[in-house]
């Protein structure tokens, strides 16, 4: 999918086009009739323009840009931050779905020749174009593909240095919730296992252009090196079970007949033996070490979920 055409442009900023047809309105619902340059500014593809510059510099100075980066923005707009942006670093790749706010950008930056050889535009959906290498990701991203941008940005090799993004704020605290907090959650488990996540900036809602309906805040997150412990589909499954009733024990979870019958499947090692075993004995066997089955989800550190998935396989269960 990746440069699967080129903008031949005459100099301009390098355009790609990726990432099938634009998605067409999907939320339902009027579109807001705010607008810029003429350019009707649409609810579906999450468009709030950051207008106060003194958050776009504040933006760019805590992302860290040095000179000699390489920058990815997810959703450059109007070009807002992507011309602080290019006025830090060596190069920004800008990835947008939007071809009128691809046009727009391209018209903004073309006036300056300095920026426009050092801007390249991938026009497509962030979640489905193949990512170029980076150094940093800065981004006001379109909130309605926070979760999966994330995952994707996380799983992307070679591994990025940090990625400053701004999404709504409580989906923010959660990317930085500790065990115990009320927002602790799913997300925050498994960001938290592949990277350090760390909340640098509110930013309320009068500083976009249509303001959306809630806050925002701007999170830095670091890539963990080396590689992670586990397998992330299989801690995944396991943290997924543990927070499917977030305010039950451990024992109160995995007791249930319905989660006894989905784990069925994954006794991998018993199956390759030809053996049946007896899984309620298996489970009250995970749940009695460590004081397990007393636990909660909602209080459970990165450590406890590494040593129940550890205990869990030596005991043949698997959740991917
Ligand atoms: C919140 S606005 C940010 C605009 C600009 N960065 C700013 O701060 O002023 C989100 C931008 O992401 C674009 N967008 C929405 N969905 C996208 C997707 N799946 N892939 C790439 N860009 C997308 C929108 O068209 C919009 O320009």
């Amino acid at each position: 999918m990746r440069g699967t055409a080129r903008d031949g442009g005459g100099g301009g900023a390098g355009l790609r086009v990726a990432g099938g047809a634009v998605r067409k309105k999907s939320h339902g619902g009027a579109e807001d009739r705010s607008a810029y340059q003429g350019i009707q500014f649409l609810k579906s593809f999450g468009q709030h323009i950051l207008k106060n510059p003194a958050i776009v510099n504040a933006i760019v100075d805590k992302a860290g840009v040095k000179s000699t980066d390489v920058v990815l923005e997810i959703g450059p707009g109007t070009g807002n931050l992507t011309t602080k942006l290019l006025d830090a670093c060596k190069k920004v790749i800008a990835v947008e779905f939007d071809p009128r706010m691809v046009l727009e950008l391209r018209r903004r930056v073309q006036s300056d020749p300095a920026q426009n050889s050092r801007l390249e535009i991938i026009q497509g959906d962030f979640l489905k174009v193949d990512l170029p290498y980076f150094d940093v990701c800065v981004a006001n991203v379109p909130y309605q593909i926070s979760s999966p941008l994330i995952f994707k940005l996380l799983a992307h090799r070679p591994m990025f240095r940090s990625a400053t993004l701004m999404f709504q704020r409580e989906f923010a605290m959660r990317l930085v919730a500790p065990p115990g907090d009320a927002l602790y959650c799913r997300l925050s488990v498994n960001t938290q296992l592949l990277a350090r996540t760390q909340h640098i900036l509110k930013v309320g809602k009068n500083n976009f252009r249509p303001p959306p309906k809630v806050d925002s805040s701007v999170v830095r997150i670091e890539p963990r090196h080396p590689q992670i412990p586990v397998n992330f589909k299989e801690w995944d499954g396991l943290v997924r079970f543990c927070f499917g009733r977030k305010n039950k024990t451990l024992g109160g979870i995995f007791r249930t007949k319905n989660v006894l019958e989905l784990l069925t499947n994954n006794f991998r090692t018993y199956k390759a033996l030809q053996v049946v075993p007896d899984k309620k004995q298996l489970i009250e066997d995970v749940l009695a070490t460590d004081g397990f089955g007393e636990m909660r989800s909602s209080k459970m550190s990165q450590d406890d979920f590494l040593r129940l998935l550890a205990v869990f396989n030596s005991k043949g269960i698997h959740f991917a």
